[in-house]
């Protein structure tokens, strides 16, 4: 069992929960805001209240809707029909993120300061919990189904740097969760594959869920960080540390052990994907990102259809790295969240 109150989240940072109306409330710097002042929601309702935050007038000074505003036409269509009439899917920001959700119009600076962290991952694994312990929530309370807090953004110091930093818990299992899950992959900066390390079935998921990730944003490098949660129960424990960083260094992921209900390693775990974040923006800032098909300094955009068998092999070379040394490489460091 671990105990390390050194890993709970800054105490200096900000907390901001979002509320209907998209607007934030702005709380000024070391301001707690409090917890009665939280407006909680359905994630549907939450995420159309993000895209709506997207959608505000840029002019400055301009008002801002209020909840008691009528929401958007847009916004009162079925989600089917909103996926589909909205511009979909939303085209990449230079700072290698959509920004469908959350920044709007900032000011590129302005959107390199804001990092979009997706946790996702079978239900049950710890998802909210973990998303709990980065918004400041403590206690059981927090987490009663009534209350589905699932957008955290929060101000935090990291390497001396100040970065905001949302964290979403939107991913939904189920054919139902198409959409939200389409808009999880689009959206994020980084992506958290959270499995529990007493639930073996979760861990096995988790091919799967990394393929779908890198298949949706296959031009991207994404961030990945596998999370073995839950190794405060380490009586029912199914999967093992070295299990979880032997399949990180075979998918090129990075590697973390978490317990959200101890708040071990939680704060290692959200400023690891702000660092890897970083690491890839300077790097892409450097020219070393891979660029897009047809583009001008990309390969030219496939002529035909591809055939399935081609898609599949293209998809697996995705998840698996060429070459040995670069893939020896990547496992020996798959628990340094510090570094590529
Ligand atoms: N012992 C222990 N229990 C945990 C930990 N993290 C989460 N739990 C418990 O596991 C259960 C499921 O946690 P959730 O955070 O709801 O899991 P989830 O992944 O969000 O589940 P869905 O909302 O269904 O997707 C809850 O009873 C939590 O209290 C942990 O680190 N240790």
């Amino acid at each position: 069992m671990h105990t390390d109150p050194d890993t709970d989240m800054d105490t200096d940072t900000e907390t901001t929960a979002l509320c209907p109306s998209g607007s934030r409330r702005a709380s000024p710097p070391g301001t707690p805001t409090p917890e009665a002042d939280t407006t909680l929601l359905k994630k549907p309702e939450k995420l159309l209240a993000e895209l709506d935050r997207s959608g505000l007038p840029s002019v400055p000074g301009a008002p801002r809707r209020r909840g008691s505003m009528p929401v958007p036409y847009k916004h009162q269509l079925r989600r089917a029909q909103a996926v589909d009439e909205l511009d979909w899917p939303p085209q990449a920001s230079s700072s290698g993120s959509s920004d469908s959700l959350g920044s709007g119009e900032a000011a590129p600076a302005q959107k390199d300061g804001i990092f979009k962290v997706m946790l996702v991952g079978e239900s049950g694994v710890g998802k909210s919990t973990l998303a709990g312990t980065f918004g400041g929530l403590q206690g059981d309370s927090a987490h009663e189904p009534e209350n589905p807090e699932d957008t955290y953004e929060r101000r935090i110091m990291v390497d001396k740097e100040e970065v905001t930093l949302v964290v979403y818990d939107i991913w939904e299992q189920g054919d139902a969760g198409g959409w939200l899950r389409d808009h999880c992959l689009q959206t994020g900066d980084a992506f958290l594959i959270v499995f529990s390390v007493t639930d073996r079935r979760s861990f096995s998921k988790v091919p799967e869920t990394l393929l779908r990730l890198r298949a949706g944003r296959p031009h991207h490098d994404l961030p990945v960080i596998l999370v073995g949660n839950k190794s405060d129960l380490a009586r029912s424990r199914e999967v093992s540390l070295e299990e979880g960083r032997h399949l990180a260094g075979t998918l090129s992921c990075k590697h973390i052990e978490t317990s959200a209900a101890l708040h071990h390693n939680t704060r290692e775990l959200f400023e690891g994907a702000v660092r890897q974040i970083r690491l890839r923006r300077g790097r892409s800032r450097a020219g070393g990102q891979r660029p897009e098909p047809g583009s001008p300094e990309g390969p030219a955009a496939p002529a035909r259809r591809e055939s399935l068998t081609k898609k599949a092999k293209r998809f697996l070379a995705n998840l698996v790295p060429r070459n040995a040394k670069f893939f020896k490489q990547r496992s020996r460091s798959c628990h340094d969240l510090s570094v590529l």
